[in-house]
Order: C-alpha cells, then structure tokens, then sequence
C-alpha cells in the first residue's frame, strides 16, 4: 500500500445523516497529518467522486477508508470489505436503517470508482465493542442476544478521535457529548467506554434533529395499535419526523430554531428539551461513572453552539459543571469544546491495520 514511502495517502469517507465529509491524510509510523478537507451537504450528489478527485488535485489513494455506523454482530474492528464483509454489512442496515444503505451504497460507487484500491470499513461501535454487561445487555428475553440485539452505541470514532487528541490530559472519568445531527452521550473510563446513551440502533437515546431518541416502548405500541403504522411509518416518525423538528415543526437545525425562537415557542421549545435530554443523559453517565473528571463537547452542535452548552451546563449546576470552568479553582469538572476527527481516527486504524496485517511494503 506504498507504505514504503513512509507515508500513505489515505481517503476518508463519512457519511452522517446530514452531511459527507470526506478527508485526505497522509498517515505514517508518526501519526497522521491532514491533506484536504471537504463536505457535501445532504447526501451522496451524483458526481461525489468527480468533486472529491478535484478536491485531491492529482493525488490517488492508496486506500479508502469509510465510516460505517454499524458492522452488526460481529464487526467491530477496521477490516478490509471483500464481498463477505460486504455481504454482512448489507445484513446489519437492519440496525441501522438511517445511515446503513447509504454507507452500502457509497462502499460500492468509491469500490467502481478506485477499482484497485483497497477499501476500508471502520466502525462507529468500534469504541464501545468491550462495554461492560451491566450496559451492553438489554432487559429483554435472554434468546435475543444470541441474534446480536444489546447496547451497541455510537459515534465512536469520534470519541476515539477526542481520547487521542487529549493524550496526556485525558481524565479517568471522561464524558464526551457528541452533538450533532445524531447526537450520544458516552462514559469514559480510562479512555474506554463503559456506558453510551444510543443503543441498538441510532436512533435511540438523547433527543436529536429528526430523531425522537429513547421513547417509551408502549408509544410504539400506540402508533402501530392505534395508528395501523407498519414498520416502515413507524420508523419514518420515529427517525425522521421527530426530535427537535417534530417539536419545532419547522428544522431540526438549531441555527433555525435559534432564529426563530424569539417568536415561535415551539421553537425554543424544541430548543429546551434538547437541552434537558443531553443533560440528563450526562447525569446518567455520571451515575455509570461515579461523577465525571471532564466534559468533552464535540459535534456540529457541540462545538459550535455557545447557548447550547451554557443551557447543558446550567442544568448540571448541581453536580459541579460551570461552562467556564478555567474561570473557577479547579474543584467542579472540566468542561471542554474539542472538534471531532473522525477522519484522522479512521486513517489512524487504517495505517495500523495495513501494517498489522504486513500489507505490501
Ligand atoms: N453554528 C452552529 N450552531 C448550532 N448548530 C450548528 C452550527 N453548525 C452546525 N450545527 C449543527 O450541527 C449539525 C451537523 O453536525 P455534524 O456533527 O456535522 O452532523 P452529522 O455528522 O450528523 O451530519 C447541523 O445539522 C446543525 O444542526
Ligand atoms: C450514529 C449517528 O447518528 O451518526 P450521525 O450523527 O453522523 O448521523
Ligand atoms: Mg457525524
């Protein structure tokens, strides 16, 4: 994988559920070191590939990386996709249905696009294969967990990409709130999870954009007895008509709700039970963590909504949380804006998988 040059030119795709970003590392022994950075707004545009090789400006990479947000039961470590990965990645869009068939789809345009280029799956469950029973177990009947049903939890790479960016700073009780289209809560002990806010699927959990997050189950119950919804109606609510739009019924996006929230009360609406639902789940992680030493914000939201965090931060006032803790003596907990890199963490297990593996030298 020309690594004998010291460096591999390293393609990055993340696809989220409101936006493509895509990446260009150069990665080596020493680490990796960004090259290009784009995003596409929405989902996979007809001429993605045509953009993103104007964007590369002549460089060909020597492997593709893609974020997929679920590998299903068995795959949770990066891992080179030849037709069985694939093949079982198309068999756990059952767990993912919002951002599964795209990741599919994507695999299989850059895999027409970069014929002889390896492709690479890095997982978003990577982080939180290893969480302890007491969260990874859900309180069904016992024969569901031989089909692969537990917590499984998300936006891994992003704490992984947070974990490596505070090095030596890093807290024995880190709570990371990735905020952003999908949005999770996760506790970190000694840089491992031990407990996420998402669980089978993406779209439980805090409240999100479109996303309701956890509900109580006898409202499913409700919407398919009462309302004659299928499947497919039941997840379309669930998934895309609610959360912070369905409350608004105007955008998911909180730079329109804040616009309009000055004089549309569903909107600041939208605004405040987003704000409650992160900071009770990061009561919860503190419960799961016996308090927490730091709070990472990270996300679009996360790091780039100021009256967000303030709002979080109040609520969690109790446990010692102050938006500017640099301000106080040291005694509450730290809380940080730190910027996701999932690209970087992505090229990072890339490089080490094709190394590990003694890939072509
Ligand atoms: N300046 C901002 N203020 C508030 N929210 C923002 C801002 N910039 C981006 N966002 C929010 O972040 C979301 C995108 O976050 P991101 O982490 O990139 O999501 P995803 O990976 O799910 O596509 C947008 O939908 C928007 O709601
Ligand atoms: C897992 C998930 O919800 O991802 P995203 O936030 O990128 O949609
Ligand atoms: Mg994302």
């Amino acid at each position: 994988m020309g690594v004998s040059t010291g460096r591999t030119d390293i393609l990055t795709l993340n696809e989220g559920s409101s936006s493509l970003k895509f990446g260009l590392y150069a990665a080596g022994p020493d680490g990796v070191e960004q090259r290009v950075a784009g995003e596409v707004e929405g989902r996979q545009p007809a001429d993605l590939f045509d953009r993103i090789d104007a964007a590369l400006a002549g460089v060909r990479p020597a492997a593709v990386a893609h974020r997929v947000v679920h590998g299903g039961p068995e795959l949770f470590d990066a891992v080179a996709i030849d037709d069985g990965v694939l093949a079982q990645l198309e068999r756990a869009t059952a767990f993912a249905p919002l951002h599964g068939p795209a990741a599919v789809s994507l695999i299989r345009a850059s895999q027409a696009r970069y014929p002889e280029v390896p492709q690479i799956a890095c997982f978003d469950t990577g982080f939180h294969a290893d969480l302890p029973q007491v969260a990874a177990v859900l309180p069904l009947p016992k024969a569901f967990r031989a089909e692969g049903v537990r917590r499984y939890g998300f936006h891994g790479l992003s704490c992984q990409s947070i974990v490596h960016q505070l090095g030596p700073d890093l807290p024995e009780r880190l709570i990371i709130a990735h905020l952003g289209s999908g949005a999770s809560v996760t506790a970190v002990r000694e840089g491992k999870s031990i407990d996420t806010s998402m669980g089978l699927t993406p779209s439980g959990g805090i409240v999100m954009a479109s996303r309701a997050g956890d509900l109580d189950p006898g409202l499913l119950l409700y919407l398919m007895r009462e309302r004659g919804m299928d499947a497919a109606g039941v997840e379309d609510v669930v998934d895309r008509q609610s959360g912070m739009l369905g409350i608004s019924g105007i955008s998911g996006d909180l730079r329109a709700l804040h616009v309009a929230a000055g004089t549309n009360p569903d909107a600041a609406l939208a605004i405040a039970i987003f704000c409650r639902s992160v900071a009770k789940q990061i009561s919860a992680m503190m419960a799961s963590l016996g308090g927490a030493d730091m709070i990472v914000f990270t996300g679009g939201i996360g790091e780039n909504d100021a009256i967000v965090r303030a709002a979080i931060c109040h609520d969690l006032g109790w446990a010692g949380v102050e938006i500017d803790s640099a301000m106080t003596d040291g005694q509450g907990v730290v809380v940080r804006v730190m910027a996701s890199d999932e690209g970087a963490a992505m090229a990072r297990a890339v490089f080490g998988l094709t190394n590990t593996a003694g890939g072509a030298r």
